[in-house]
This record gives structure tokens, sequence and C-alpha cells, in this order.
């Protein structure tokens, strides 16, 4: 979506949305089959693991280090003005580009919830991603870990537009309006789910990391039998499937919850 130049109530259908979602499905399982062709590198998770010249008092992590740096740039940038956009990490620079007018699609919030996207990539995701051990890749395998995080809270920050869309469905604000003042997470959490969604939505992810997982220079695997193809695989499909199903899902439903919460706070909203 087009955040600058879009018309601001075209880029509200919950079908744009929905297929930026599919696209950004893409970006995130070839980031994965880039990372896991390094070794898990546990190194680069530790805090205090490294000492950085210049900044020796910083006692994070080398990826925690390295994710600060870029974002700095990236802020100057003005990257994190956009709505669809969340830093890892902080403080950062202002922008040295004069701001963007952004169509007003969202109503102000804070929420961010990278620490949490943070945590279960490095609990769970790296070590069934990658094997273990470590192949002295420290830096490769950092910047495909930003790819990865980067690709993945833009993802699941965009329930933020995908809550906002759902919202202005004439026949279910009625009972949104309801369950967001009686701060009834659960009842809104129900009320957004679209189980069908979900399901073709992970039957896809299956099919398309079969598809983008294997390897071309194999002549007969496009053909092959399941067995077959699975060999030949540059990532494990379950893990990205068990990614989507136990963390990007909940996570965007949760950011989808929260962001209805703060919906109604919004002084120049008139939806009593
Ligand atoms: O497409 C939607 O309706 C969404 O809210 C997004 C999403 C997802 O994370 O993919 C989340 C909740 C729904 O149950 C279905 C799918």
């Amino acid at each position: 979506m087009n955040l600058v130049t879009g018309n601001p109530s075209e880029a509200i259908s919950l079908d744009k949305l929905r297929n930026v979602l599919i696209r950004l499905e893409d970006t995130i399982i070839f980031a994965l089959i880039e990372r896991s062709q390094f070794a898990h590198n546990d190194i680069i998770y530790k805090p205090g693991a490294y000492k950085y010249e210049g900044n020796e008092e910083f006692s994070g992590s080398f990826l925690e280090y390295f994710l600060w740096e870029i974002e700095k740039v990236h802020a100057k940038a003005r990257r994190y003005q956009s709505p669809d956009e969340y830093p890892f990490m902080g403080p950062l620079p202002d922008p040295i580009i004069p701001p963007l007018e952004y169509p007003r699609i969202l109503k102000p919030n804070n929420i961010n919830v990278n620490s949490k996207i943070m945590e279960f990539y490095i609990k769970h995701i790296i070590p069934s991603l990658c094997v273990p051990g470590d192949d002295m890749n420290h830096g490769s395998a950092t910047t495909k870990d930003i790819d990865c995080l980067q690709a993945l809270s833009h993802r699941i920050h965009y329930g933020k537009f995908v809550a906002e869309a759902k919202f202005q469905d004439p026949n279910l604000q009625p009972k949104y309006i309801e369950y967001i003042k009686a701060e009834d997470r659960k009842a809104i959490e129900n009320l957004l789910t679209n189980k069908k969604v979900e399901e073709a939505l992970l039957k896809r992810l299956r099919r398309k990391a079969l598809t983008y997982g294997q390897d071309i220079t194999e002549s007969d695997s496009i053909v092959g039998d399941n067995d077959h193809i699975h060999k030949h695989l540059k990532i494990d499909v379950n893990v990205v499937v068990e990614l989507y199903e136990k963390w990007v899902i909940p996570l965007t439903k949760e950011v989808e919850v929260e962001y209805l919460l703060q919906r109604l706070d919004d002084p120049l909203e008139d939806t009593e």
C-alpha cells in the first residue's frame, strides 16, 4: 500500500490490505531461507558478548547493536515516520529530510510489539531454522536476522490497518464499540477472527515454502514426489507454518485488539 500517494478511503479496503499480507508472506519466506544458510551462531544474541569501540557502555547483544545502528540511519531517512514502520531500538535521531504528509488512516496509538517479536524469533524460530553451532558468519547471519525481523514487524503491525478496516464496516461497528467500551479483549478478538482466512493462509504458506524452498538445480525436484521434494528443501516447511500459526497470526491479532482498544481515545473521533 502506498500510504503517501494513495487515496485514504481506497487504502483501507480489507481486500487490498489482505493482498499486502499475502505479498509479505513471500518476503518473510525468502528472508528465512536466506538466514537458514548460516548456523545458529548463538553468540549474536548474547548480551555483552562483544565490546563495541566508541560505544563501550552498550551492554546488549550484537544483533541489538547492529539493529540500532541501522535504525539510526533509517530514522534519519524518516523510515519510522511512516505509520507502517516500527523500530526495535531507541532512542533514534530525528529525520534529516522534511516530514511527509501521510493520510491519517490510523488513530493515534502507541502500540509496538517488537520486543515480543524479537523474543519469539530468537527463542523459537532461529533454533528450529538453523543448524546448531557456530560457522563464524556472525555479520552475515545478523544482516539476515535484521531482514527477517523487519519483515515480521512490518507484517504484524499491519494488523493496525486491518483492524481499522474492520472497524469501519458499518454492520460490525456497533459491536466493536460495545466491546471496546467494555474493554472485552476476548469478545473483540472473536469478532475480528476469520478462521477461513487463517486456514487458507496456512495452506498457501505451506505451498509457497515448498515451492520457494526447492533447489531448482535439482532437475527433477519440482515434479518429484513429496519425500523427494522434502529432501532437497532449503528450509523446513513446518518451521514456516508453525511460525505463522503460533506467533505471527496471534501477535497480529493482539495488535488488532490493542489498536481497537485505543481506537476511541482519539478526541477527533465522532463514533459516539
Ligand atoms: O485477514 C484478516 O482478517 C486478519 O485479521 C489478519 C489475520 C492474519 O493474521 O493473517 C488475523 C486474524 C484473522 O483471523 C485472519 C487473518
